[in-house]
């Protein structure tokens, strides 16, 4: 399947469990990968035929912003399902959600989930 890629969107957000983490903003970053078909943008040459990258990632940004999760699993959920709903023609996506700054001595920690048009349907 095709796909549109994200890599290394870095949003500053509260997010942790921890009360000390609730006082600070910390980096997320997240990379996307949105499997669709592009070739009908590929023809016409228009935006409007593409999933514009521009506005996932002000989505994104958006919604890790205004959540302010505890848990990165909440967050990456949040988001799979979100573009889901809002972009009829993505059918896969892959999210990552790391924090670079959580953990000393790491590079970064963080969780990767699968979901596609079947797991929308049964989320609750
Ligand atoms: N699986 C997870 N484990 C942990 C998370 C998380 O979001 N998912 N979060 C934390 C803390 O907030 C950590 O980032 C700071 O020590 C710990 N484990």
């Amino acid at each position: 399947m095709d796909k549109v890629i994200i890599e290394g969107l870095q949003v500053d957000a509260v997010i942790g469990v921890f009360d000390w983490e609730r006082q600070i903003l910390q980096p997320v970053i997240v990379d996307l990968e949105l499997g669709c078909d592009i070739r009908r943008a590929a023809q016409t040459d228009d935006i409007h035929d593409a999933v514009n990258y521009k506005a996932v990632c002000d989505l994104v940004s958006d919604l890790i912003i205004d959540t302010k999760a505890q848990l990165i699993e909440r967050l990456a959920e949040l988001i799979a399902q979100t573009i889901l709903t809002d972009y009829a023609v993505v059918e896969h996506i892959r999210v990552t959600v790391r924090k670079p700054t959580a953990i000393p001595n790491t590079t970064a920690v963080g969780i990767c989930i699968e979901r596609n048009r079947d797991s929308l349907r049964t989320c609750h």
